[in-house]
Order: structure tokens, then sequence, then C-alpha cells
């Protein structure tokens, strides 16, 4: 019989290599003809979405392998007003060992870490100091984060900022409103320029979907950024009423097959905001793994953006060790 401990190191071995070097996607020229064919079948979509939390479950033997995954998968977040060195460290601290040593031992995995710290501009230097040595990308959030009203030129000098002070990934907002009017020629063009600006670092972009208000708007949307060149397109910034959910997932996700299929190019995807349990990690999992299939299951083309989703997969992952659950304080986040 299999047990649980070789699953998660067959799981281990056939994982691709984390921050595996892919071809980035150079973008193409706008295509309005494919934006203007998009069809998106509403109802269809929110039933499909719902299938996933209820039909589909991973078995029980194999959830630590997948939580674990999940976590390697973590863009661990803090993005508050509050913020301080300290916290940022801390959170540093946790992304280099985001499971207890003893429970990762009992499972026969010698290292974990998370994708990458996710942080504002200003803790950009605090979070590459606290990480240097280890082989964790710091991300900024950049252009005016969360609303993107600032400035153009300024959205673009605070990108090159970003990358100056050693941020290796960028996650940029869109201009919301250049997608309720329609005008995509001005969201290609800004994305395309917020591609400029992130030079060598990969640039995730934010679409904010909540407030995109169809979810025709988030397929073309979608669209538009991978054709401006997007390395990732993400959902949300964590600050809207509504931030990641599945349904919108499976529209972005389809999005990139559709781009896949048409470049060649693979474009990662990052559900970000309000996701807080280890089953949700697990549900975005079995989302990527049905619509995009295994090759897009590692963290060079999948991220969760989250900030409180860890203690919570701790919790999980210390009860499948020892069988009990800890009290919630056990597992500090920072
Ligand atoms: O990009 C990441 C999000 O801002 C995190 O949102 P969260 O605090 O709801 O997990």
């Amino acid at each position: 019989m299999t047990t649980t401990k070789s699953k998660i190191q067959s799981e281990k071995t056939s994982a691709p290599v984390p921050h595996e070097v892919l071809e980035r996607n150079p973008g193409m020229p706008l295509d309005l003809d494919w934006i203007h064919r998009v069809h998106v079948n509403r109802s269809a979509v929110e039933r499909r979405a719902a299938t996933i939390p209820t039909r589909r479950s991973v078995k029980k033997e194999w959830q630590a392998a997948w939580l674990l995954r999940a976590i390697t998968c973590i863009d661990l977040t803090t993005l508050a007003g509050d913020d301080t060195p300290g916290n940022v460290k801390r959170l540093c601290a946790k992304a280099r060992q985001p499971v207890r040593q003893e429970l990762l031992d009992a499972l026969g995995v010698p290292h974990l870490q998370t994708g990458a710290v996710c942080v504002y501009h200003n803790l950009v230097p605090i979070a590459v100091e606290a990480l240097a040595g280890a082989n964790i990308p710091v991300a900024a959030v950049s252009t005016g984060f969360p609303a993107g009203q600032n400035p153009f030129d300024l959205k673009l000098r605070e990108i090159q900022a970003s990358v100056q002070a050693g941020a290796k990934e960028i996650d940029i907002v869109i201009s919301r409103a250049h997608v309720l009017t329609g005008n995509w020629q001005a969201l290609y063009d800004e994305v395309k320029a917020f591609r400029e600006a992130c030079g060598e670092a990969h640039m995730k972009t934010i679409l904010a979907t909540h407030e995109l208000a169809t979810l025709r708007n988030v397929a073309m949307a979608s669209l538009v950024c991978m054709m401006a060149g997007a390395d990732f397109i993400k959902t949300s910034t964590g600050k809207e009423p509504v931030n990641a959910i599945l349904p919108v997932g499976l529209i972005m996700t389809r999005a990139i097959r559709d781009y896949h299929e048409e470049t060649g190019y693979k474009v990662g995807f990052k559900p970000a905001g309000g996701i807080r349990s280890a089953k949700s990690s697990l549900d975005w999992l079995i989302l990527m793994k049905e619509e995009l299939g295994n090759e897009w299951l590692n963290n060079s083309l999948f991220r969760i953006g989250a900030s409180g989703l860890l203690s919570d997969i701790e919790r999980q992952i210390e009860h499948f060790v020892s069988g009990r659950y800890a009290a919630a304080h056990h597992n500090p986040m920072v």
C-alpha cells in the first residue's frame, strides 16, 4: 500500500522545479476582433464553478501533499497601513519556514518555502534584506495600488523605483475605467508601458474583477492584458468588497487557455484576496488542474495572493501529522 509519506515524496519528485524558467510572454499586437468575439454564458460559468468545491475533492491521503504544494504557490502578503519593518521581517521569516520543521520532518519533506513575499514599495528593501540568500522573490504592488488613480507617469516611476529597490515581481493595477468604457486600446497601451517599465521583473496584472461590472469584461480585460505582455493575470487587490471567487477564476483560466492555444505562451494565474482556508486553497488548485492541467500547478504559473491562508494550512498539516488541531494562536502569521 502506498503510504501518505511516499505519496508526498512522489508528489515532490514529480513536482516541477520551483521558479522554473519559462519563456516569458512577449505579448502580441492588440487583436480587437478576438476581443469582440468573446462571449460568456454567465449561468453556465456559475454552475460549473459551483461544482468545484462540492463534486471535486482531493482524497484524504493526498491532501497533505496538495497543501504543501499550495504553500509553495503562496505570495505571502502584507498590504496594510500599519505595516512596519518588524512585521515584514517576521513575514519573511515565515516565507522561509512556512511550516514547523518537525511537521515537515514527519512528512519527509526537507525544505519548503512560499512562492514570494508581497509588500508595498516602501518595504521592498526590508523584505529583500530579510530574504537574502533564499530563492524567494519580493513582489511589490505598484501603479497606485489599490485604486490605480495616480498620474500615469508616477505609476511608471513607481514601477521603476520598486525594480531598483530589488523587487523581482511587480503587481500592477489596471485602470478599471478603460474596461468600463470599452477603451481596449488604452488598456493595452497602459499595460504594455507597465511591462516595459518592469524590464526583467515579472509583471502580474491585477484586474480588480469586482469593479469590472461583467464577467465578459473580465474575459476581455484578461485577453488584452496578455496581449500587452502580462506574465500573470491576477484577480483582485484584496481591497475590493468581493475578491477572488471561482466563477471569475474560471473565466480567467479559460482566457489563459485560449491565449496559450493561440500563441503558444503560458501566462500565470493569481487569485488573490479573501483566500483564508486550506480547503479554499485546494479548490483553486483543482480549478488550475482541471482548466489548465498539471503544467500550471507550480509557482512559475500559479500563485495564491494571501495574507492569512498559511495559518490554516499549517493547522491542517499539523492535524494530518498528529491527529490533533492546534489552537490558532499556535501558528501565528507574524
Ligand atoms: O494580493 C494579495 C491580497 O492583497 C491579499 O488579500 P488577503 O489579505 O485578503 O489575503
